[in-house]
């Protein structure tokens, strides 16, 4: 099993996060994690808070020499911007006066759409501030440290995740366009929405232009695929043990998700039976199936075929264009609190998805086949693979077999 936990406010010193049941072994680079960190600044549209913040990533334990030990890892993203917040965020008491002024002005203009307001309710503040510290997707930094981690791991094994954006917007990645497969990630990298599609990218880019101009912000969709994957994880035989309820807990569980779908996810509804799922036939390896459009699973297990999940995210709720609230020291009708904000943060929010995909992949790789060390882990998995009976045996997912079928195509409707 594995586990993680992580902890910090999004103008604290630092971030800390904890994973624990990760085997001994792993390759564990901090180029690799600080590589991530940087790909989850990127994206056109956000705010100016990704110029000038930087993530000092710090390892403070489970690994040496490069390797994960089999204890805890646990690791710190320091936030160079501290200093200028180390009033405002100090865990000691301050002073009654100084808790009045500039940065430390109560925020009792809460925004609707963020956390202020509920979280002011509930954990009995009377300014959103202690709110929105923890709410913040700053938070995100620190499991994609984790991710990266995840995805070491996994990649000893043989499985590799990728991210790209679907949709900004109204403007949506056209039915047909192929997917990404794991080498196209730089190139992913290198476009300013994390789009495949370059037509779309550059619409994208105008949309957000559009939003800005009008003091406006934007949600959208992202997908994330995991090629090489066994068929197994998960299962079908208890709700919590599902893969795919696994993966949109964890999806939903990133800030502003509204939405999950695996596979054709909603779009498949639509469907006919005859039309909906993915038939099987006898290959030269083995049984094929014809089409993903499950996004492979299927009764709650893996199929090994590719896994294509889909994260929605709602648009960005600090409105330049402030939305109405009520300022709850006055109860007088007003405009929510704004300070600045990304007007989209879409494609990180692929990045974030990654990760937690990751994550949860780890987690059920671990709980199929166990290992203390990553090759007890590899060893486990080839058995397991090797005792399939050849009459039930699978064809290997590989990018050359999706392209063979239509989950080369991007179907419509999100
Ligand atoms: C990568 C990322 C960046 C975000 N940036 C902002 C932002 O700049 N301003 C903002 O108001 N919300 C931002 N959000 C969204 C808020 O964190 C989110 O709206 C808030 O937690 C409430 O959403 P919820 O109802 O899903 O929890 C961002 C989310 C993500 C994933
Ligand atoms: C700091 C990050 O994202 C932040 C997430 C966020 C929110 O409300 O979620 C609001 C913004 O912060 P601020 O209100 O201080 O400008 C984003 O910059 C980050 O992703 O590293």
């Amino acid at each position: 099993m594995l586990r993680w936990l992580t902890a910090g406010e999004s103008h604290g010193p630092e971030l800390i996060a904890i994973l624990e049941g990760l085997p001994s072994g792993v390759p564990v680079s901090l180029d690799a994690m600080r590589e991530d960190l940087a790909r989850r600044k990127l994206g056109y549209g956000r705010g100016s808070r990704m110029k000038f913040e930087e993530d000092e990533l710090t390892l403070s334990g489970g690994v040496r020499h490069g390797l994960s030990l089999g204890s805890p890892v646990a690791l710190r993203v320091g936030n160079t911007e501290w200093p200028k917040w180390s009033e405002v965020m100090s865990p000691e008491p301050v002073e009654s006066t100084e808790r009045s002024r500039g940065r430390s002005a109560p925020l009792t203009r809460p925004r609707p759409g963020h956390a202020d307001l509920v979280g002011m309710q509930k954990y009995d503040f009377d300014e959103a501030r202690p709110i929105l510290e923890r709410a913040s997707a700053r938070e995100t930094a620190a499991r994609v440290a984790l991710g990266a981690v995840a995805r070491s791991f996994l990649s000893e094994l043989g499985i590799r995740l990728v991210s790209h954006t679907l949709s900004i917007g109204p403007v949506r990645v056209p039915e047909g366009a192929p997917l990404p497969g794991p080498d196209d990630v730089d190139r992913l990298d290198a476009d300013p929405l994390r789009c495949f599609h370059a037509d779309t990218s550059a619409a994208m880019v105008a949309e957000v232009d559009d939003a800005k101009r009008d003091g406006d912000t934007l949600g959208g969709v992202v997908e994330v695929l995991a090629y090489g994957l066994p068929p197994g994880l998960g299962s079908h035989v208890h709700w919590d043990r599902r893969l795919d309820g696994r993966l949109a807990q964890a999806l939903m569980g990133i800030q502003a998700i509204k939405g999950v779908e695996v596979g054709d996810g909603f779009l498949t509804t639509t469907r006919r039976g005859s039309q909906a799922h993915d038939e099987l036939f006898v290959g030269d390896d083995g049984i094929v199936r014809a089409s993903d459009r499950a996004g492979g699973t299927e009764g709650g297990m893996s199929t090994g075929t590719v896994l294509r999940v889909r994260a929605g995210m709602k648009p960005i709720a600090t409105v330049p264009h402030s939305l109405r609230t009520v300022d709850v020291a006055t109860g007088e009708t007003a405009t929510a609190h704004h300070q600045r904000s990304d007007v989209c943060a879409v494609p990180a929010s692929g990045v974030v998805a990654e990760a937690m995909v990751a994550l949860v992949l780890a987690d059920a790789v671990l709980e199929k086949f166990g290992g203390d060390s990553v090759g007890e882990t590899r060893r486990n998995l080839e058995s397991y693979l090797a005792a399939i009976p050849e009459e039930l045996r699978t064809a290997t997912a590989s990018d050359a077999r999706l392209g063979e079928t239509d989950a080369g195509a991007v179907p419509a409707g999100v």
